[in-house]
């Protein structure tokens, strides 16, 4: 079945929402039947899959849970100070899981037998997500209405290593979720030999070098890392480009490995797994790419999704990249499962369009509707088919993000916000659980540090659903901290269920 991109009515289906507090920010989303895969920095994921469970199964886990677990409000320390945790919690683990304490409250360690649901809901995760992810317990938290909580923290105990993978099953009362970057977070960083890289639109160019000296790709937990040694050499050109590496990497956190790689354009992104770039008519290939580029008005990604497959195909530029005319440059990009044949004949097709000849064989196989069929949208076009002028087309295009190409719309977290009233209950846990007890305080801080800074504090904001499961990556929790909100006006009770893996015991 042909599929377009993802459309409004998906999303409004699924509910998904995502607010980026700096819209323009490049990010490397790939929109997959409603999932959300965010890079939302350097090998930090998110993934977030709004209806990962079927209702009637989430139904009766609600129901069992809520009734079956023998829920306790700990009293907790919070800067010395005792106060009740603005939610009621339950952990369970393996036996040879050792015990944890935060904020000076030790919670009981409870065996999966006493809880079939709970070790059901494990064996469901486990089934659902790749082999490499496996969780050995689980923090419940029972947030009883909108008045319960969890302050800002980071999941980075060292009991789950420096890179936790964490599968958030939410069950009941939808509730916000809202991640910020530390400011402690890594910068991004590329190194090798002769690397320059700064500012947002970076370019990197140089030759491969001797054995040894190549791409290295590592795939941690998830997360694919780009490092790269380079020598001081003559740009890249295609005609030397079998024994090239020629990278170029415009955006802010993007990520690109391999051999006569050349990626330009604005706002460009690549991620997931196995990812392949390479050549002048560049072609990405693997699971859960997601490409996206646009700096040449008039020029940008066309994006088609098909069978599955995001397709992205765009007009390049004659003239071969340099690193110094990069900038004006947008060259080429499939993504998505399967996308060596297609990339092969998409690469044939772009061919036939440079040599002039029809382009039979791309249009059969581009999507159907004049709204996915975005390979031969030219400007005038797609204005025309939006009702408005093309400047004003132009206009708008220039600020859209890829948000907005995936139909999710950028939005400050901090917009249209709804705080439920009165401070929020913090609490202090171990590592860096840390209080907020001024949190209306500290969020008006923000905004207007956001608003003054040229580097902001980058927040999102998921609303996370019944049967819905948010998995975060690795290095998420060392740059990144979540928190849940206090909220007016929810009435109903959510259960949220961590799944960690304690690698210490
Ligand atoms: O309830 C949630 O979605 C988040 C809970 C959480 O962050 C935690 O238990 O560490
Ligand atoms: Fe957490």
């Amino acid at each position: 079945m042909v599929q377009g991109v993802v459309k409004k009515t998906k999303k409004t289906k699924s509910e998904a929402k995502v607010k980026g507090s700096k819209p323009d920010q490049p990010i490397r989303i790939l929109n997959d039947e409603g999932n959300i895969h965010l890079q939302i920095s350097k090998g930090c994921g998110i993934e977030y899959y709004p209806q990962r469970f079927p209702k009637a199964l989430a139904d009766r886990w609600m129901k069992a849970l809520d009734a079956g677990i023998p829920w306790v409000r700990p009293e907790i320390s919070v800067f010395g100070r005792k106060t009740l945790q603005p939610r009621e919690t339950c952990y369970i683990a393996d036996s040879d899981v050792r015990g944890y304490k935060y904020s000076g409250y030790q919670p009981r360690v409870h065996s999966w037998e006493e809880f079939p649901v709970a070790r059901e809901i494990l064996d469901k995760l486990h089934q659902a997500l790749p082999e490499w992810m496996r969780f050995n317990s689980v923090l419940i938290n029972r947030y009883v209405n909108g008045k319960d909580s969890v302050a800002w923290h980071s999941d980075d105990e060292p009991v789950y290593g420096d890179q936790p993978t964490i599968a958030s099953v939410t069950l009941g009362a939808s509730r916000e979720f809202l991640l910020r970057r530390k400011k402690t977070a890594k910068k991004e960083s590329v190194s090798g030999q002769n690397v320059s890289v700064s500012g947002q639109n970076v370019s990197v160019c140089g030759r491969k070098g001797e054995e040894g000296e190549e791409c290295r790709i590592a795939k941690e937990k998830g997360v694919n890392f780009w490092e790269q040694s380079v020598k001081k050499q003559a740009p890249w050109t295609p005609s030397s480009a079998p024994d090239r590496i020629a990278v170029s990497v415009c955006g802010q956190n993007v990520s690109v490995s391999g051999q006569n790689v050349s990626v330009c354009g604005q706002n460009v992104s690549v991620s997931g797994q196995n990812v392949s770039v390479s050549g002048q008519n560049v072609s990405v290939s693997g699971q859960n790419v997601s490409v996206s580029g646009g700096k040449v008005e008039g020029e940008e990604c066309r994006i088609a999704k098909e069978k599955g497959v995001n397709f992205w195909e765009q007009s390049v530029k004659q003239a071969p990249w340099t690193p110094s005319n990069a900038a004006d440059r947008i060259t080429v990009s499939v993504c998505g499962q399967n996308v060596e044949e297609r990339g092969e004949e998409y690469r044939a097709a772009a061919k036939r369009r440079r040599n002039g000849q029809a382009d039979d064989a791309l249009k059969k196989n581009a999507s159907s509707s004049p709204e996915e069929n975005r390979a031969d949208e030219t400007p005038a076009a797609a204005a025309a088919a939006s009702g408005v002028t093309e400047r004003a087309w132009r206009s708008s295009r220039s600020t859209r993000t890829l948000l907005d190409l995936w139909g999710v719309r950028g939005k400050r977290a901090s917009e249209g916000k709804d705080r439920g009233g009165g401070k929020v209950l913090g609490e202090e846990v171990s590592g860096s659980r840390r209080m907020k007890e001024e949190e209306e305080e500290e969020e008006e801080g923000l905004e207007a540090e956001e608003e003054g800074s040229s580097s902001p504090t980058t927040k999102y904001s998921f609303t996370l659903q019944h049967g819905s499961l948010l998995v975060m990556k690795g290095y998420t929790q060392r740059d990144w901290e979540h928190s849940v909100p206090r909220r007016a006006g929810i009435h109903t009770t959510r259960i949220n269920l961590t799944f960690r893996l304690v690698i210490e015991r």
